[in-house]
């Protein structure tokens, strides 16, 4: 459902990803993980079409994002990190308004239901330029999902949320996922990745520290860096950071002394 074959993008002479490759299966919610500045969101953008890839390919529901835009962009839904709102449209206004750019059957009906499952109810006559940041949030959520895609492209979607609707929003794309669709989410919260993630990608410097399952991740900071079965994400991702680090510090040596 979604593919990126040896996607690379530079920035001048700035590498922000180099030769990144992973796919996402129907069925699968599927992390990119990695610090500030990784290259998760540049990774994201060429997914959506916003960001031309300098080098590889990325497909989506089977379509090159960038050869065959329109066809690509019927098949995602995208919440964006900071997402863009026509703030004199009411909530309900704005996602009728994508409703029909989607044609989704019964969308004042769906509407309705998105907005009271997040307790926007009362709010749904009110301008989008009124509204709170994890409101606002709720609204690029529901817009995203109400076509029903069959994948759904988030960049770091619990930003702002509060603690019940961080959890809805969680079980809401692993649903999603279980109904065979595919869920890409790039995210910060290590817990949450390790809940509800399938397999994950790993980042640091645009580059791919670690992939696979949380299995496959023990597996393989067991054996390179002598961690024990059954940690955590987050002693992993530190780990894997560390190694990094540790690497970089030897190149630059050997760079220094030869
Ligand atoms: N428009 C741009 N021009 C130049 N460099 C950019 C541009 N956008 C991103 N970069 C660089 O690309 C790299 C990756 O940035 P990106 O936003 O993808 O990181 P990220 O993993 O999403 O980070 P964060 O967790 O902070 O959101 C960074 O070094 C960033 O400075």
């Amino acid at each position: 459902m979604i593919e990126v074959l040896h996607y690379t993008k530079r920035y001048g002479t700035h590498a922000a990803v180099s030769d990144l490759s992973f796919s996402v299966r129907p069925g699968e919610l599927f992390g990119l993980l990695g610090s500030n500045g990784a290259g998760k969101t540049t990774t994201i953008r060429a997914l959506v079409g916003l960001t031309r890839p300098t080098g590889g390919t990325v497909r989506v529901a089977g379509f090159d994002v960038w050869a065959d835009p329109v066809r690509a962009k019927r098949s995602f839904g995208y919440i964006p990190d900071r997402p863009y709102l026509y703030g004199k449209l009411t909530a309900r206004e704005l996602l009728r308004f994508v409703g029909q750019l989607y044609a989704v059957p019964g969308a004042d009906r769906e509407i309705d239901r998105w907005l009271e499952l997040f307790r926007l109810t009362d709010f749904g006559n009110e301008l989008v330029e009124t509204y709170s940041h994890g409101m606002r949030q709720k609204v690029a959520i529901i817009a995203a999902m109400l076509p029903d895609p069959p994948v759904l492209i988030v960049d770091e979607p619990m930003v702002g949320l509060d603690p019940h609707a961080a959890r809805q929003v969680r079980e809401l794309f692993r649903a999603h996922a279980d109904r065979g669709r595919s869920v890409l989410l790039t995210t910060h919260s290590l817990p949450l990745a390790e809940a509800v993630c399938d397999r994950l990608v790993v980042l640091d410097r645009g580059r791919v520290l670690a992939s696979g399952t949380m299995g496959d991740l023990r597996a393989q900071t067991a054996t390179e860096a002598g961690g024990v079965m059954g940690e955590s994400l987050e002693r992993i991702f530190f780990r894997l950071l560390e190694e990094e680090q540790e690497e970089e510090r030897r190149r630059r040596e050997l760079a220094e002394t030869a």
